[in-house]
């Protein structure tokens, strides 16, 4: 038999945890042939509604689920695990900015990151999905170190990814498979790039340029762009909550790119340390234009894309909005004496 990879979800009683955890759990994320542990963890005082959805996953009656734990201590819940979505902390409300809850929850990724160096596996891969993602990726890893290497960590920009795709399938009259190699550069925050120039797009049967396709330069370069950055405020303005089913989907297909590997010729958005790449400071966690090799599932930043003025002054916003919050989360990590 194949052996398990047990994943961790941490927030699992929680909005998105509850899409996230049958997805794994039926084999959408590490495929129909793969046995999964899955472990939850969240709060002491979700542990009643956690147990809850335990039992609703033993009810999906999966093939692929070979065990499912609810857990509300840290250090059990890291033990020996493969992979981990860390997504437990507090979602932003109405009017407010993302980076408004690193003071709340910086603090949740310092403590996790020790529990990954003391207790989880040195391979472990994790992606952050808790806001603010890119930062608290940061400090996660920085607590990790040197156990786990940077390499490992990353955080989501793959929702504003499929964001993007959507809005130019949508414009461009095709359907979502129809296009690839949308770009998300930086933080996800609203300072973040969505970048179409390098995507294609196949319609009536031929493969041509995003500019191309949606024949609407100013759409691109600003409705477009402003869509993309405000989707998350645009969906908590209407459900009143932040987006939960699209970030649980985007969440498994992050993790099922960097397991599977990526097609050839296609590349997705993934907030992983800077190598330096387009002149972005070092260790920053960045979204990426990356691709995924299937036998060593390292992913590699693509090099050689050439960035004109416009995307190089929105890449430089981006860049400076993550220094900033770099450096708080770094004293609110050294004033957090824990
Ligand atoms: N990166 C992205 O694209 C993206 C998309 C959507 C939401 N988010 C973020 O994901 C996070 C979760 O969103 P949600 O809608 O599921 O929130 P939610 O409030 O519904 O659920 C969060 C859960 O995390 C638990 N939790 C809090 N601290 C914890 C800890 N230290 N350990 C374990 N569990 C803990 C809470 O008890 C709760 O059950 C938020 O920060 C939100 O802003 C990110
Ligand atoms: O916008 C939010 O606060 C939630 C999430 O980051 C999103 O992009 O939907």
């Amino acid at each position: 038999m194949v052996a398990p990879i047990r994943a961790l979800v941490t927030g699992a009683a929680g909005q998105i945890g509850y899409s996230l955890v049958i997805e794994i759990a039926k084999g959408d994320v590490f495929g129909p042939e793969q046995p999964v542990e899955l472990v939850m963890l969240d709060l002491p005082f979700c542990a009643q509604s956690l147990d809850g959805v335990k039992m609703e996953l033993q009810d999906c009656a999966l093939p692929t689920l070979v065990g499912v734990e609810a857990l509300t201590d840290e250090a059990a819940a890291f033990k020996n695990i493969d992979y981990a979505f860390l997504v437990g902390a507090m979602p932003r409300r109405e009017g407010m900015e993302r980076k408004d809850l690193l003071a709340a929850n910086v603090k949740i990724f310092k403590s996790q990151g020790k529990s990954l160096a003391e207790h989880a596996k040195p391979t472990t891969k994790v992606i952050v999905v808790g806001n603010p993602a890119n930062t608290n990726a940061f400090i996660c890893a920085k607590y990790a170190a040197p156990k786990i290497p940077a390499e490992n960590f990353s955080a989501m920009t793959r929702l504003d990814h499929n964001r993007a795709l959507a809005q130019v399938a949508a414009k461009a009259g095709v359907t979502i498979g129809a296009v690839k190699n949308v770009i998300i550069w930086g933080n996800h925050s609203s300072t973040q790039f969505p970048d179409v120039r390098h995507a294609k797009v196949t319609k009536d049967g031929k493969e041509v340029d995003a500019y191309t396709a949606v024949n609407d330069n100013a759409f691109l370069q600003g409705e477009f762009i402003s869509i993309v950055q405000k989707r998350g405020a645009a969906i908590i303005e209407r459900r009143k909550f932040s987006s939960a089913m699209s970030a649980a989907k985007a969440a498994c297909d992050h993790i099922r790119d960097w397991h599977v590997g990526t097609q050839p010729g296609q590349f997705i958005s993934m907030a992983v340390p800077s190598d330096g790449s387009y002149g972005v400071p070092q260790g920053l966690i960045f979204s990426f234009p990356v691709q995924i090799c299937p036998d060593t599932k390292k992913w590699k930043i693509v090099q050689g894309l050439e960035l004109d003025e416009f995307a190089k002054g929105k890449i430089d916003v981006t860049t400076k909005e993550l220094i900033e919050e770099r450096d708080e989360a770094l004293k609110a990590c050294e004033e957090a004496n824990m």
